[in-house]
């Protein structure tokens, strides 16, 4: 069910299409998926029965990301310079 209100195609765009870019371009890149302010995608849940666990998951998957970009070569898809950009310096 929760999955299924994230795959909506009246508020996403061709919901099943690999895009996260698109989560930069909602709210100035602050994408709320506890459905606080907004019900778009809350793949925890929301309200009073919303996964308790969720601040853990996202420790847990920052550590997973960081994890894929230490033990892989990764190359942009188009020219983009990453130092650049503080979010990938851990500034963001
Ligand atoms: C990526 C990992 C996880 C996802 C996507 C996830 C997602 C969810 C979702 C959708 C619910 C139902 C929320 C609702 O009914 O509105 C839920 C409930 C719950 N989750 Fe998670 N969860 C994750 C990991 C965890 C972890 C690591 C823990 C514990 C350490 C946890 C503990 C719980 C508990 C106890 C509930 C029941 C809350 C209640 O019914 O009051 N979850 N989770």
């Amino acid at each position: 069910m929760v999955a299924e209100i994230g795959w909506d195609p009246e508020v996403w765009e061709d919901p099943i299409a690999f895009e996260p870019e698109r989560f930069l371009e909602i709210g100035g890149g602050e994408f709320d998926f506890t459905g606080i302010k907004e019900i778009r995608m809350i793949p925890f849940g929301g309200g009073r029965r919303m996964c308790p666990g969720y601040t853990l998951d996202m420790l847990h998957l920052e550590y997973f990301m960081a994890n894929l970009v230490w033990n892989f070569k990764w190359e942009t898809a188009w020219e983009v310079d990453l130092w650049k950009k503080p979010e990938f310096q851990g500034q963001s």
